[in-house]
């Protein structure tokens, strides 16, 4: 055999394991078609987090308006998309150089599988002891009359000039993001939502807080609405909904989900199963049902949430099982998660749903965050954090929404991990003042 093992795709899910197999002394290879790093590092993730940056800045300073400062600076979404190119645009090859400086042979093109050991690249075939499948997903496109008028996330995160009138179908990470930078940015945005649900992972009280804010600054929503087409019209697209709505945009953001890459791969000639639309179901060793091919990251179907930490797990297991350091199932930790709105979002552990409908189980606390004293610092009225304890008094879930809801909920996720009790939460000593002094000081 060519190799020991042999990724297909070269993401977070692929990386963070390659790189540790080849150190452990396996000969390992990874395929990629695109742009090394895959999506988070080039069109997810970091690219997103760079646009929004000045945003999140932004709304600090307005809070402290009056309180230290006398106005608001104003943004350049040109500056910004050139220092975002500036940061994310070398990272493709820092990622390939990363591999091929651990020993990790890079092979650039589309890899299909002609058995479960051979994968063609470019009509040349590699051999490997085992073959994971790390392709990951990309933008679902609305099956309506002129949807092809509409662009995804990959395009709107190097849109050279915001747009004026700005649609985002969708209500889910990306169209609540993008919706929260294009607001910022200037744009007049509208969301269009085929239900009532905003961000349904999330806990809807919290949510609702988002959304209030966001029409506030005069973002509209548009719920319940089935769309059936799309038009060009001039410069311009309008869209038409099955109640005889209308609305006439300069860019439509297509922001309905992601389907995995499952096509061009030769899945059904070597027996894999797969679904279009959720992917690759695994074992609990992250198996597939054909014997050595294994799957990792946002294409296996698994009702998790698909985001970087979990493909990076995902990945580093793989590394510990074929490196021999462990024969075990894959045991998730609980997986903190964000959407990176103004304010955020985040949560990790057992819902507050879950707990309030198990009220024998958990405890749900509710603080009041926003009138601590280190946020009357910068002035932030908005925030809140809802905790979840169970039956031995250990906090087992936490959300929160404010400035830095994701340090709070990054600082939980090791005490949740940990099951780490009353007592010993008192023994951890937090600089003061700071946001983890303050959150710990009412957990
Ligand atoms: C706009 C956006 C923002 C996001 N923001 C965040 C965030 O803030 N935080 C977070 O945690 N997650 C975020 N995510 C999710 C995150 O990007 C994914 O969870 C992560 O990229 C999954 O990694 P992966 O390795 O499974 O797949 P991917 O990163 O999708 O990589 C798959 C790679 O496989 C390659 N490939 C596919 N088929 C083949 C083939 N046949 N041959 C060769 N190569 C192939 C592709 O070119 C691609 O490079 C975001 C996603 C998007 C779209
Ligand atoms: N902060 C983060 O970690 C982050 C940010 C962006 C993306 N992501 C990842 O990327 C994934 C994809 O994000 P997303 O926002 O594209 O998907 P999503 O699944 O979060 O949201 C999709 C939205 O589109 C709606 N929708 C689906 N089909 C529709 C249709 N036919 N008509 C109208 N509306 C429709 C859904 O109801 C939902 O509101 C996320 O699930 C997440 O895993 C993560």
């Amino acid at each position: 055999m060519d190799f020991d093992v042999l990724f297909i795709g070269s993401g977070q899910g692929a990386w963070n394991g390659a790189i540790p197999m080849s150190q452990a002394g396996l000969k390992v290879a990874v395929v990629e078609e695109g742009r090394f790093g895959g999506v988070c590092t080039n069109r997810g993730c970091n690219a997103k987090i760079t646009l929004d940056r000045p945003v999140e800045i932004l709304r600090q300073v307005e809070q402290l308006q009056g309180k230290g400062f006398e106005s608001t600076p104003a943004l350049n979404w040109a500056d910004l998309m050139s220092h975002k190119h500036e940061v994310i645009d070398g990272l493709a090859e820092g990622n390939r150089m990363k591999l091929v400086n651990a020993g990790v042979t890079n092979i650039i093109g589309h890899g299909k599988f002609i058995d479960a050991h051979t994968i063609d690249v470019n009509g040349q075939q590699y051999t490997s002891e085992k073959v994971v499948i790390v392709a990951g997903r990309h933008p679902h496109r609305m099956d309506i009359p002129g949807s092809e008028l509409f662009h995804d996330s990959t395009d709107f995160l190097v849109i050279e000039e915001m747009p004026e009138k700005l649609v985002i179908i969708g209500g889910g990470y990306v169209a609540m993001e993008f919706a929260t930078i294009a607001n910022a940015f200037g744009s007049d945005v509208t969301m269009i939502l085929r239900g009532t649900k905003v961000l349904r992972d999330f806990y809807q009280p919290y949510v609702q807080k988002i959304v209030t804010d966001l029409k506030e600054r005069g973002v509209k929503f548009n719920f319940d609405e089935t769309l059936t087409k799309a038009e060009k019209i001039g410069e311009k697209i309008r869209l038409t909904g099955s109640d005889g709505y209308q609305i006439t945009a300069d860019y439509v953001l297509d922001a309905t989900g992601r389907i995995p890459n499952v096509t061009g791969m030769n899945f059904d000639e070597i027996g894999l199963d797969y679904d279009n639309l959720k992917g690759i179901p695994v074992n609990d060793h992250l198996e597939t049902n054909v014997k050595d091919v294994y799957a990792t990251g946002d294409i296996v179907d698994k009702n998790l949430p698909k985001i970087t930490p979990t493909a990076i797990f995902e990945s580093m297991y793989l590394s510990h099982l074929f490196t021999g350091e462990t024969d075990k199932a894959i045991h998730y930790p609980a997986i903190a998660y964000t959407v990176f709105t103004s304010p955020r979002l985040a949560s990790v552990g057992v819902t507050v749903e879950e707990a309030q409908s198990k009220p024998e189980q958990y405890r749900v606390e509710e603080f009041d965050y926003a009138t601590d004293w280190f946020r009357q610092v910068g002035n932030e009225n908005k925030g809140g954090l809802t905790v979840v304890y169970d039956k031995e008094n250990i906090i087992v879930g936490a959300t929160s929404y404010g400035n830095d809801a994701v340090e709070t909920i990054n600082g939980l996720t090791d005490i949740i991990e940990n099951r780490t009790s009353h007592e010993d939460v008192e023994r951890l000593i937090y600089i003061f003042p700071s946001i983890a002094h303050s959150y710990m000081r009412k957990v």
